[in-house]
């Protein structure tokens, strides 16, 4: 790892290549790492949290262990293969921090063996699958490519589902490779790989062992039947924030190790992995890398969907009706401040877990949010953010419903967002074009109810939150955003220092 904080400016004539650098610097034989997990959706956040981890344990693990090598699969796009492929899968990580005394540092990540394009090499891929080496399949694939339906469950109707249940041994899906090499490996008398799912979904594990069985189960009930009996999805929590790429993030290997980088990634010092230890087979010795193997990830679920998803989500909606671009600039704003505290404050008095526990992880998550050192935009953050409330906004609502807390805070963003649809601007009038499903921007704009749009229908408190929602908008109509911000801060906090 080269950490420099002054390094010398070098002219870009002479910036060496990643692979040149690797050469002179490598932590380990990349000719004799073998291909142990198998990785579907290799973007942003894989690169700047398993890739990285991995690449840590091979660094500091001796021969026996070179054997948890990635191999990437991409389904749904070929950049990340073009950019990657003439450096050999090498890249840069850069951690940035505000706060940290060590601002940045830089290193070259060597974990990942090869990225192949599952559609082009479909049969490559599923042989890998099914190889004796390959002990883990590993995803963060987003919510979408799981093809789920707004309770979870498989979308069978879903065009490429119906594709792969036509044609399982051909899938475009990464749930149709999955099946099939399971499939392969059953055949031919293997242990089954462990299926781990990285992606933000509440019990990522259950969702993806349930949408696995529920295809299985059309394509051939005994493989189900088998699946369901010798192979495991154990659930996860994964953090670390990994924004999307700005033009700016190829100055810091330049600048840091004098190397040009087609694909840096830049990410915060911080990461979080916990995995529920219940592996079929073979796994990486982890919890000697800083990973928390655990056997209930609940507590770790709870903070981390709530305090920094649920949150992050909060904010941004609020950010793209102010017309704020970065997540940093909106949480340094002193009403968003104390807002942000008030409604962590109504989300910890709604969520079974020791207000103790909370504390901590909140100022943190504060403090993270806040490094202006790694811009986040409210864009990514507020894309679908019609799913998000479903799986982060929903389930807080649901608690502080039965927990009799107020949701007065907790809805006051949905609104904002709900506003920013609907006009397609910010306050001031800034355009803005929501990313999200077009069922749910347009049923925003048809002047929908918020139950409607949450999926709320017939739940108990359908009409508590519909109440809730109508008055935040008229408050936001009436006062402007801000202004209701502090209005619904009023009472709580008051006395104290907002810090940014
Ligand atoms: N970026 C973060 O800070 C962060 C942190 C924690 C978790 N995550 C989770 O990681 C996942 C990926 O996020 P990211 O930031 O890497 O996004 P990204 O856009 O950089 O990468 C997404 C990857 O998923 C693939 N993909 C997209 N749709 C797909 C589909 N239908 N089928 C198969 N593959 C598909 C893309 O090709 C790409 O490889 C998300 O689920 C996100 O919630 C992200
Ligand atoms: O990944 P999403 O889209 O579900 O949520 C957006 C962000 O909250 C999320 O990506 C966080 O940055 C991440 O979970 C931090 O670990």
């Amino acid at each position: 790892m080269v950490n420099l904080l002054k390094p010398p400016s070098v002219p870009s004539s002479r910036l060496a290549t990643v692979t040149g650098l690797w050469r002179q610097h490598s932590l380990y034989d990349r000719r004799a790492l073998k291909t142990g997990i198998v990785h579907f959706g290799p973007g942003r956040f894989f690169r700047g949290h398993l890739a990285y981890i991995i690449h840590n344990y091979l660094a500091q693990k001796d021969s026996q262990e070179q054997r948890w090598g990635i191999c990437g699969v991409s389904l749904k796009s070929q950049q990340t293969i073009t950019r990657l492929k003439p450096q050999r899968f090498l890249y840069t990580l850069t951690k940035h921090s505000s706060c940290a005394q060590n601002r940045e540092e830089a290193q070259v990540i060597g974990s990942i063996r090869e990225i192949v394009n599952g559609r082009d090499k479909c049969e490559y891929v599923l042989e890998k699958m099914a190889s004796s080496s390959v002990h883990l399949v590993t995803l963060t694939i987003t919510q979408g490519g799981y093809h789920l339906d707004k309770n979870f469950n498989l979308d069978t109707a879903n065009e490429d589902i119906a594709h792969d249940l036509q044609n399982p041994s051909i899938p475009t899906t990464a749930i149709g490779f999955i099946v099939e090499a399971l499939r392969r490996r059953r055949d031919r008398s293997m242990t089954p790989f462990t299926t781990l799912s990285c992606d933000n979904l509440p019990r990522n594990g259950d969702i993806l062992q349930k949408a696995v069985l529920a295809y299985a189960e059309l394509i051939d009930p005994q493989l189900a039947e088998y699946i369901r009996d010798n192979a495991t999805f154990p659930n996860t929590v994964v953090d670390r924030i990994v924004p999307q790429e700005q033009e700016s993030d190829s100055n810091y290997p330049n600048r840091l190790l004098q190397v040009r980088d087609r694909a840096p990634i830049v990410t915060e010092p911080f990461w979080q992995f916990v995995v529920e230890d219940k592996f079929t087979g073979d796994r990486p010795k982890w919890e000697d890398t800083g990973v928390t193997m655990t056997s209930d990830i609940t507590p770790f679920l709870y903070m981390k969907s709530r305090f920094l998803n649920a949150v992050h989500s909060f904010i941004a909606c609020l950010a793209v009706r102010a017309g704020i671009e970065y997540m940093h600039e909106a949480i340094t704003l002193p009403e968003f401040n104390l807002f942000t505290r008030l409604l962590m404050d109504d989300i910890a008095a709604a969520t079974p877990v020791p207000r103790e526990m909370c504390e901590q992880y909140m100022e943190q998550v504060l403090l993270r949010l806040s490094n202006e050192a790694l811009p986040d935009t409210t864009e990514r953050i507020s894309s679908e953010t019609a799913r998000k409330v479903g799986k982060y906004i929903f389930p807080i609502l649901q608690d502080a419903y039965s927990r009799k807390v107020s949701m007065k805070r907790i809805i006051l963003p949905v609104a904002a967002w709900l506003l920013a649809v609907r006009e397609e601007a910010s306050e001031s009038g800034q355009p803005y074009h929501a990313k999200d499903t077009q069922s749910a921007i347009t049923a925003i704009q048809e002047g929908a109810v918020i139950s409607g749009i949450l999926g709320l229908e017939n739940c108990e408190q359908t009409e508590v939150v519909d109440n809730e929602c109508q008055q935040a908008l008229r408050d936001i109509q009436t006062h402007g955003l801000l202004t209701t911000l502090k209005n619904y801060s009023e009472g709580g906090l008051l006395n104290e220092t907002v810090s940014a």
